[in-house]
């Protein structure tokens, strides 16, 4: 995985001095974002077949994540270290349907975890990198120490949202906050946007972020937001690989 070529560095960096928030587009290198994108399709496959056999959007249960929050959050979040594709697919451990392997096209048993040929597990690791620090250091001026990257899918279905919250958290010392939105179709009346709040004010917006295709956002932590719900009229669930830069290695 890499960034894309085509960023204009000097341009961004004079952006985040001025803001300490900026959002990239078409960030990813256009072949490694493609192959991201696509690949959540065997998410979205395995969320058809849960919707369809559970009814009702997932509500993840707070004892399944490792960093809990005090904000009430509602969608799925799927770690990109140690993912499994029980969590992908939502499903309890023993399911023996024939049709799994079909499904995820890979693997031989609905618990193992991602291969790390998959592309999901390849941008972990690149958000890892020092490959991804070095951007990232370029443009906020923050210094980074390898494996000090914790990232996430998340997904979104109708009704889905994320409360107000600045992101930080004593204990994991996060210094950067990244969202690298994953919606190739998104209509704004769908919801779904990040509010950004003026920091010293939480009644004014200084950034509405949109779901869109390979746009990432960064900004220091901590900064107030919030994800708006995405409307029962949404055509597609909302992904975006968001995560945290700590201060020290985290894996
Ligand atoms: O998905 C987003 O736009 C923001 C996610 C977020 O704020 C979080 O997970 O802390
Ligand atoms: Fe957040």
């Amino acid at each position: 995985m890499k960034w894309s070529e085509k960023l204009k560095i000097s341009e961004l960096k004079d952006k985040y001095s001025k803001q300490r928030i900026i959002t990239i587009a078409d960030a990813l290198d256009p072949v490694d974002s493609e192959l991201v994108y696509s690949s959540l399709n065997d998410v979205t496959e395995g969320n058809i077949w849960y919707q369809a056999l559970r009814g009702n959007p997932h509500y993840i249960n707070k004892s399944d994540v490792s960093n809990t929050h005090d904000f009430h959050y509602r969608f799925d979040k799927f770690p990109l270290s140690n993912i499994t594709i029980k969590k992908l697919l939502g499903v309890t451990a023993d399911s023996k349907r024939a049709d799994f392997r079909a499904v995820m096209k890979y693997g031989d048993s609905p618990e193992k975890e991602l291969p790390s040929f998959h592309p999901l597990s390849k941008l972990g690791s690149f958000l890892n990198s020092d490959e991804c620090y070095s951007l990232f250091t370029e443009i906020t001026g923050h210094k980074f120490t390898k494996n000090s990257t914790v990232s996430f899918l998340s997904r979104y279905m109708a009704g889905d949202y994320l409360s107000t919250h600045d992101d930080s958290d004593p204990k994991n010392e996060r210094v950067l906050t990244f969202i690298l939105s994953l919606n190739k179709t998104w209509e704004h009346h769908w919801g779904g946007q990040t509010l950004i709040f003026n920091k010293k004010n939480t009644d004014s917006v200084t950034d509405c972020i949109i779901p869109s295709y390979n746009t990432l956002t960064i900004f220091d932590v901590p900064l107030l937001h919030c994800v708006l719900p995405v409307s029962n009229f949404s055509q597609a669930p909302r992904y975006a690989i968001s995560g945290w830069i700590h201060k020290s290695p985290r894996i």
